[in-house]
């Protein structure tokens, strides 16, 4: 499908929604663009009759009124009724306007409303590997910046333009039935005023892109700097950064000086179009009216008129060429909303909450890309309330074997069982709330710690969210806090050291209570005093929970009821820490490797401290 087209009808199915808010607003406009018509043709018939010696009368509704109310004479003697009734006339157009901004504002902005939260909710569905392969400040800027420029489109631009065209349509025929020779001198510039608004802005279209990306450019750069200030500062490239930043925004100055320039040169040109149209209508009337062609009032009315839509149709020109700026935004937003969303199938349901934490993997294999697979043939068997620690080398599919367990993927080949349901044949959603998972990498919300801790289980009670911070030894942390629970983190939890905010993050995954408990290499920030406290609080609850334990520790692995060893996709030795020292391999090494550290490091302890303090014997 022609793509434009294909964006054109996301706007048309959104609009659809809309409809009788749209309809509303254009009737409302065209009866507000009738009453404006109808202001200058008041002063026409008022000039002609009262004014004008000898009167003209023509045969239409507002003679016949003046006839009716006594004629010209009683209206020379009250001339405020022609005052009162175009102050009413305009207060109409006025209300009528006020209605169709009215409406027009309210479908617009629903609609904006709806295709954000369309796409906002499509973002949580969206697959892993999209998101994996996805740049998030381009998204974010798709959400904000592109939507914004869509929602200036259809609340203003539209409505403008919707206004110019209805206004046009009315006003038109009846200036040709009013007078067509008139008609023809006030309208003869329209079509070259709005050639040359949407010429000019169709050239300028490139600069304002070009604005647009040295904006977006700068916007990245002051990202990137606050979310790498750490690493700028430590690299000491603060002048660096601020040298770029420099250039990136001289250069945006020197678009934006280069589009106002072009812009005031818009302008100043296309008032002079429209004040040469004018010149036309005030020479070419005056001679008319002047040899009896019409009427002086005609000639005050078609004054009026021609302003009335020259300055509208010179902005839709402009509107016009730039409304491809929002096709292109809609275009961005529409990228999104194509995206491959994770895969559900009709057979799909919810896993029960009862679910049991018994785990299998029956030969499975799974590669990213799936000529290159990064996990081959695995198989194993885990019983519920097992503590099984997974090790080997970085790289080997550790984490990659916990996200096919949480159906981040599905596997390739294989099956995965969990509570012996096969995951394909059961929601996402619901096998990721049987699973508490702490990641490598903690994440923490900019809200209070109380509403991070809630944040799988809102409905805990402090009591609750009190053992399980207790259980992660991270209590004492928090009541030392000023405001306890109530402390407001920064964001991603910039006030707090990467020991707590990973011992946050343990707590918030204990509180949920679930069968299965994934640690993924959560224990390496936590030093072994914390480790230890840890590793007590979940042995208090062994037994009741799965708990498969990423780590690199063999004190870990000791505690464990059993140790998977992976090494390149494949699960190469697993056993109990007794039993797999014992064989030569990947686990032995390790152990070795980290007992020999052990024994070094002791007897580093053990030596006399004055040792430290002893004189360096000089060299030679
Ligand atoms: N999203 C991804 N797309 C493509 N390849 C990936 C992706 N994530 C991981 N990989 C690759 O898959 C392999 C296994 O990665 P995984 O993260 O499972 O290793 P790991 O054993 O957990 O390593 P570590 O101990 O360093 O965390 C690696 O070669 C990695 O480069």
């Amino acid at each position: 499908m022609n793509k434009s087209k294909h964006h054109h009808r996301i706007l048309v199915d959104l609009i659809r929604n809309k409809r009788w808010h749209y309809l509303g607003s254009v009737v409302a406009v065209s009866i507000a663009s009738y009453f404006m018509f109808l202001v200058p043709t008041i002063g026409q018939v008022v000039i002609d009759r009262v004014i004008t010696d000898p009167p003209v009368v023509s045969d239409s509704l507002l003679n016949r009124l003046i006839d009716w109310t006594g004629g010209a004479e009683t209206l020379s003697e009250h001339l405020w009724w022609a005052g009162l009734a175009i102050v009413l006339t305009t207060a109409l157009a006025g209300a009528f306007m006020y209605l169709k901004d009215y409406l027009a504002a309210r479908a617009c902005e629903d609609t904006v409303r709806d295709l954000r939260e369309q796409l906002f909710a499509h973002i949580h569905r969206l697959s892993e590997t999209y998101l994996n392969g996805a740049d998030s400040g381009d998204i974010v800027q798709r959400c904000t910046s592109d939507m914004d420029t869509l929602r200036q489109f259809l609340t203003m631009q539209v409505m403008d333009m919707g206004r110019t065209v209805v206004l046009m349509c009315i006003v038109v025929p009846l200036m040709f039935m009013v007078s067509p020779i008139m008609a023809g001198v006030s309208l003869f510039m329209l079509p070259i005023v709005f050639t040359f608004a949407w010429v000019y802005f169709g050239r300028v279209k490139g600069l304002f892109q070009e604005v647009d990306e040295a904006e977006g450019e700068l916007t990245t750069i002051v990202q990137e700097n606050l979310t790498g200030i750490r690493v700028v500062r430590a690299f000491a490239r603060q002048d660096y950064e601020c040298e770029k930043f420099e250039q990136g925004n001289a250069r945006y100055r020197d678009l934006n000086f280069k589009l106002i320039r072009m812009l005031s040169n818009f302008w100043a040109s296309s008032d002079l179009l429209c004040l040469i149209q004018n010149g036309f209508v005030l020479v070419g009337g005056g001679y008319l009216a002047s040899i009896g062609v019409i009427t002086v009032g005609t000639y005050f009315a078609f004054m009026l008129y021609a302003n009335m839509l020259i300055w509208p149709i010179r902005q839709l020109g402009q509107q016009l060429s730039e409304a491809g700026k929002a096709t292109v935004a809609i275009g961005r937003i529409q990228e999104i909303l194509d995206a491959p969303e994770e895969s559900t199938s009709d057979r799909e349901q919810d896993i029960p909450e009862s679910v049991t934490g018994d785990i299998e993997f029956d030969r499975v294999t799974f590669g990213f890309d799936p000529a290159k697979p990064v996990l081959k043939n695995v198989s194993f068997q885990i019983k519920a309330g097992e503590t099984i620690a997974i090790v080997g080398p970085t790289g080997a599919g550790k984490s990659t074997l916990i996200q096919l367990l949480m159906r981040l993927h599905d596997a390739n080949e294989g099956r995965i069982r969990l509570g012996g349901y096969d995951l394909t044949e059961v929601s996402r959603q619901s096998v990721r709330r049987r699973i508490g998972t702490l990641l490598q990498e903690p994440f923490l919300f900019s809200r209070s710690l109380r509403d991070n801790i809630k944040f799988g289980r809102a409905n805990a009670s402090d009591a609750q969210m009190i053992r399980s911070t207790t259980d992660a030894a991270v209590h004492h942390t928090i009541e030392a806090f000023q405001q306890g629970y109530d402390t407001v983190i920064g964001e991603r939890g910039v006030s707090l050291s990467g020991g707590q905010k990973q011992r946050v993050t343990l707590s918030r995954t204990l509180l949920r209570e679930v069968p299965v408990l994934v640690l993924d290499d959560t224990l390496s920030a936590v030093d072994s005093n914390t480790e230890r406290e840890i590793l007590k609080a979940l042995g208090r609850k062994r037994g009741e929970q799965t708990l498969l334990i990423i780590t690199h520790r063999i004190s870990v692995c000791r505690q464990a009821d059993r140790v998977f060893v992976m090494q390149d996709g494949q699960l190469t030795e697993q056993g109990t820490h007794e039993q797999l020292q014992q064989v030569p391999g990947f686990y032995q090494q390790l152990w070795t490797i980290q007992s020999g550290q052990k024994a070094q490091f002791e007897a580093d302890a053990d030596a006399e401290p004055a040792d430290l303090h002893r004189p360096i014997a000089p060299v030679g």
